[in-house]
């Protein structure tokens, strides 16, 4: 019918299950979630420890696969994606290399595909001024602060132009300041690469802050108790985090976990 657009959503878990076998007692960690996540969204997986966060991140990038249920990334299977490229990751730990250079770490994925060196030096210039780095590239990693450092990562993450980039909790290591800016700093860069972000966090302002959904996860075993619209205005500004609406959405999540 004219006018009737069906949407293949970017991400897509269905029943999806997932237990560890350990040997003496297998770990039931996620228990039949289902979820659909569209093309260019925020979303952020938000829970107690435990809750099953990551697992549930691994899972979409195929880097497990399910007990049972049925992943489709854009209607692919998850492995699929995985070996067309379509994850960035970014971990709670940057995990740099040391001994490289910024620039040389940030496209260190491109090496690895056999890019040539003038594409990838034009390719780390462009990434490193998208994640305010551009005065950064020659220097170490273990020269900047923890903050700068998870920015390299972030950069590094979406050197392969990535369709989804998946963020396990990546700033939580961080001071509460700089938590804030690169949190601010983040909704910047996705506003310019337009992916779609899915974004693991144990922290109630900084899923509302980030997102358009929050996907709120309840533990032992892990399942997807709620989803909460985040219907705040972007661009996203310090100040909403002081705005009357910031402190309702907080409310309301809280109470979502209540009996938890
Ligand atoms: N490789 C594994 N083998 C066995 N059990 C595991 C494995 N990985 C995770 N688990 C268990 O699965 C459950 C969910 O773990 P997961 O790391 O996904 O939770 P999480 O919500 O990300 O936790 P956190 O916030 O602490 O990182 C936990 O009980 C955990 O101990």
């Amino acid at each position: 019918m004219a006018g009737t657009a069906i949407t293949i959503p970017e991400i897509q878990m269905e029943q999806v299950s997932m237990q560890y076998d350990t040997g003496a007692s297998d770990v039931l960690a996620v228990q039949q979630v289902s979820l659909k996540i569209a093309k260019g969204e925020f979303v952020s997986l938000l829970g107690p420890s435990g809750c099953g966060k990551t697992t549930l991140l691994r899972l979409m990038a195929d880097l497990i696969q399910p007990t049972s249920g049925m992943i489709k990334i854009a209607g692919q299977s998850a492995r699929e994606a995985r070996l067309a490229q379509k994850y960035g990751i970014v971990f709670q730990n940057p995990v740099l290399y040391d001994w490289r250079k910024v620039k040389d770490n940030i496209t260190l994925p491109l090496e690895m595909m056999g890019v040539q060196k003038a594409r990838r030096s034009k390719k780390a210039e462009e990434l490193l001024e998208l994640v305010g780095l551009q005065d950064f590239g020659s220097q170490y990693p273990w020269q900047l602060s923890g903050g700068m450092q998870q920015r390299v990562a972030i950069a590094r993450a979406l050197s392969m132009e990535p369709e989804i980039l998946l963020m396990d909790e990546p700033f939580s290591a961080l001071d509460e300041f700089s938590r804030e800016r690169l949190n601010e700093e983040l909704l910047l860069i996705w506003s310019k690469v337009k992916n779609t972000v899915v974004f693991v966090t144990h922290s109630i302002p900084e899923s509302i802050f980030l997102s358009d959904r929050v996907f709120v996860l309840s533990p032992h075993p892990g399942r997807l108790s709620s989803v909460v619209e985040i219907p705040l205005p972007r661009p996203r500004t310090q100040e909403m985090r002081n705005s009357p609406e910031f402190f309702q959405l907080i409310a309301a999540i809280r109470d979502r976990f209540e009996g938890v």
